[in-house]
């Protein structure tokens, strides 16, 4: 057997066996108070989940199994040693709790290039029956779906598998997926952009370089750039849109590729993943109507203030958790300061980045008014020339897959149930609280 499996049944049985005990000892313990307005504001603050991969704190930001982003810039294994740490190494911690080696991840990069070599034919004709203009995220999803033919879970689970064991079938799942999605965001970027010009997979390269490989950016300062892009996009605990969704889809026993497919809809959404395109589009169209690329700090300011008045959100800023700048912008920003310090995009989020928390502030009801991490990933991708900016959300989803399907596993490692909760009607609220007029 795989030598991760064996580690995650080592790790993972005692904590399934835990979980099971917890319930049966403290299963009626009440560990929290619901108020009307968490319901009403898309459950903010209400405990309701079990992750294990990531925790979020409103000042500090993402730790990953206990560990922020600059520490794991110190602690996960390198290509070089003043370079960004392969994201192997963070699904590695993810997925066990514990800091890899260079020789861990190195056989998870060879594993993952061979399993990503089985990708059948009939994902590509799916995506070539798609028009081009098809926005780059349908022609992933779609793909996604169509390589759920390759589930060795659903096949599992039908010849009558015990519960217990489902974990392995869909650690299968998942390493495959996560093996095959680099290749097929870079068919995607190289069909839409690059006159179907496809690169090959280089089985030396690591995941995340193999990535800008095959998306024709093959210069060590890109591999740099995608090893960071694919940390720091990974996970964000689990009640955002795209780990919830994975994770609700998973609960009814739907295979990893069904599972991911939805987190990635959700991933699709303007308030979510997609605002990294959207940010892209808000400088763009601020320059053309101001008529300069080089704006300067009050007409940025005139031009944020329009954008509010029209009732629309700023993207990039504000968040439903953190309060802070959030640490994947702020570590954007030193990459980009120390790799391309003049280049004028940069200096551009450096200049929003002046007046739009003040302006947000202002307007008395946005909880975060600084930047998420969106606010600064499309200019930083622009600026090492991946200038194509519908396919940033791509980009974040083939990261994202790192620790919403790790947790996958453990969802299934736990034996956790099918996902039900309780919905009532208006009046039903109106009269819980006595609502009067
Ligand atoms: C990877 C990620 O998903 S990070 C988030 C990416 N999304 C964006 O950058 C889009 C812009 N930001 C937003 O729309 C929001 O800040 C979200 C979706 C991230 C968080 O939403 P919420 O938790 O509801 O934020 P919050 O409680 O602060 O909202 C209160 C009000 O402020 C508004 N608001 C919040 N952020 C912004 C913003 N950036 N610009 C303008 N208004 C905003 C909300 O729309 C809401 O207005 P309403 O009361 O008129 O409906
Ligand atoms: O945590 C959230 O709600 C959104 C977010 O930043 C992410 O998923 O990366």
């Amino acid at each position: 057997m795989d030598y991760i499996k064996e580690k995650i049944i080592e790790i993972g049985r005692p904590k399934a066996e835990m979980v099971k005990d917890l319930l049966k000892k403290h299963g009626d313990d009440v560990i929290q108070d619901v108020t009307l307005g968490q319901v009403l504001t898309g459950m903010k603050g209400m405990v309701s989940l079990l992750t294990c991969t990531s925790k979020l704190d409103a000042e500090e930001g993402i730790r990953f199994r206990g560990y922020s982003i600059p520490q794991l810039q110190e602690l996960l294994p390198k290509v070089k040693k003043e370079g960004e740490p392969l994201p192997e190494g963070l699904f590695y911690l993810m997925l066990t709790g514990e800091l890899p080696t260079k020789e861990d991840v190195n056989q998870i990069s060879e594993q993952w290039a061979q399993r990503s070599q089985g990708i059948p034919p009939h994902v590509f004709d799916v995506i070539n029956a798609l028009p081009k203009d098809a926005h780059p995220m349908i022609q992933f999803n779609t793909a996604i779906l169509a390589m759920s033919t390759e589930s060795q879970f659903r096949k599992a689970y039908l010849t009558g598998m015990d519960k217990k064991d489902y974990w392995g079938p869909t650690y299968e799942g998942v390493m495959d997926l996560i093996s095959r999605l680099p290749v097929i965001a870079a068919y995607i970027y190289r069909r839409v952009f690059h006159n179907e010009q496809y690169i090959d997979i280089d089985p030396s390269h690591d995941w995340a370089a193999n990535l800008a490989h095959m998306m024709g950016h093959d210069t060590e300062e890109v591999h740099r750039l995608m090893r960071l892009y694919m940390m720091i996009h990974a996970d964000h605990e689990g009640g955002n849109v795209s780990a919830h969704a994975t994770h609700l889809v998973g609960s009814a026993l739907s295979n990893p590729y069904y599972s991911f497919s939805a987190g990635m809809n959700g991933l699709a959404g303007p308030l979510h993943g997609m605002a990294n395109q959207n940010v892209m589009h808000w400088i763009h169209k601020m320059m053309r109507e101001i008529g300069s690329e080089n704006p300067t700090e009050s007409q940025i300011k005139e031009y944020a203030e329009m954008t509010l008045k029209k009732g629309q959100v700023i993207p990039g800023y504000g968040h439903a958790v953190l309060r802070k700048t959030d640490p994947r912008f702020t570590v954007q920003l030193e990459f980009a300061k120390k790799y391309a310090p003049n280049a004028p995009l940069i200096q551009m989020v450096d200049k929003i980045y002046n007046v739009v928390p003040g302006l947000l502030t202002q307007t008395g009801k946005v909880k975060n008014p600084w930047p998420n991490v969106d606010a600064i990933s499309g200019s930083l991708l622009s600026s090492f020339g991946i200038t194509e900016y519908p396919i940033y959300t791509v980009l974040f989803g083939v990261s994202r897959s790192l620790g919403v399907l790790t947790q996958l596993i453990w969802d299934r490692l736990y034996g956790l149930p099918i996902e039900r909760p309780k919905s009532q009607n208006l009046k039903w609220f109106v009269d819980k609280v006595n609502y009067q007029k």
